[in-house]
């Protein structure tokens, strides 16, 4: 697929490149200057308390604010050197190439099989076959196919809810995007469920750069290479996830990390 993003396929490199990011609902301003690289191939974690700007921040490294008037970004994010704020994007395209799962599981109201199949078809013409093959490599990704191999017609809703949200997974991964955005992808879910989704991205990690929203900060420190932590719609500190959670260099993030915060 061409959406005219050169994506390098060497390591150690930035998918995206956060450059002075304001972003505003309406006149309140709830992201402030944020500076800030997603590294390729890696998982980077915001962490903050309720109403940091966690959640906007994600929403606008694809665009999903578009969706509501009134919302708006200023400043620059580099996908691959290309700045996706700028007007004349093709956001379908871009929705494919940085993928999203939201907090509640939200499969559409139709089979296993067209959950997965349903999103594939809007940007690739696959042969039957082919999209039998495509359907089963991405419920395999999401830890899902064996669970679900002998009832791909029924309703997704019929599933558990951490089957839901690993169906999501599937749903976001089938489209192979190259950038995966998980806004606390594990609230809604049991220990069990959550320590699945954890699983799958440790395993997905390797093949997708990663940002994830996450309320638990036990989890950032699991899941995350990087973690960014975030007061007030500004970003305090960012950096390797060990450093944040054993050496923080701000007081402030010390604070929150220990719990002395709220
Ligand atoms: N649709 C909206 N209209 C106006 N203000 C909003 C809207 N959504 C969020 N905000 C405000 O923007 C700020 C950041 O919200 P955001 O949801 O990004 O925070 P968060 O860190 O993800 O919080 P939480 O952990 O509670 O989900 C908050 O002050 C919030 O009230």
């Amino acid at each position: 697929m061409n959406t005219g993003i050169q994506e390098p396929q060497n390591s150690a490199v930035n998918a995206i490149e956060v450059r002075n990011l304001n972003f505003f609902y309406g006149s309140f301003q709830g992201l402030k200057k944020i500076n800030l690289d997603i590294e390729q191939g890696k998982v980077t974690a915001f962490i903050g308390p309720s109403g940091c700007g966690k959640s906007t921040l994600l929403r606008t490294l694809n665009r999903m604010y578009d969706l509501y008037p009134g919302q708006r970004a200023e400043g620059e994010i580099n996908f691959y050197g290309q700045n996706i704020l700028e007007p004349g994007l093709d956001l379908n395209l871009l929705r494919s190439r940085i993928g999203m799962v939201f907090q509640k599981p939200t499969p559409f109201p139709m089979s296993i099989y067209e959950n997965i199949a349903f999103g594939v078809r809007l940007y690739e013409k696959l042969s039957r076959s082919e999209m039998d093959e495509r359907v089963e490599w991405a419920l395999n990704k999401a830890a899902l196919w064996s669970e679900v191999k002998d009832k791909l017609n029924q309703s997704g809703l019929s599933l558990s809810g951490g089957q839901q949200q690993r169906l999501c997974i599937a749903r976001g991964v089938a489209v192979k995007p190259s950038v995966i955005l998980l806004d606390e992808p594990t609230s809604a879910l049991d220990p069990i469920s959550t320590g699945k989704v954890e699983e799958l991205i440790h395993e997905l990690k390797n093949e997708y750069t990663i940002a994830i929203v996450t309320h638990n900060m036990q989890q950032a420190a699991r899941v995350s290479d990087y973690t960014a932590y975030m007061y007030l719609g500004s970003l305090i500190e960012y950096g390797k996830t060990d450093e944040i959670f054993i050496k923080p260099k701000r007081k402030e993030t010390e604070d929150y990390i220990t719990g002395r915060f709220g």
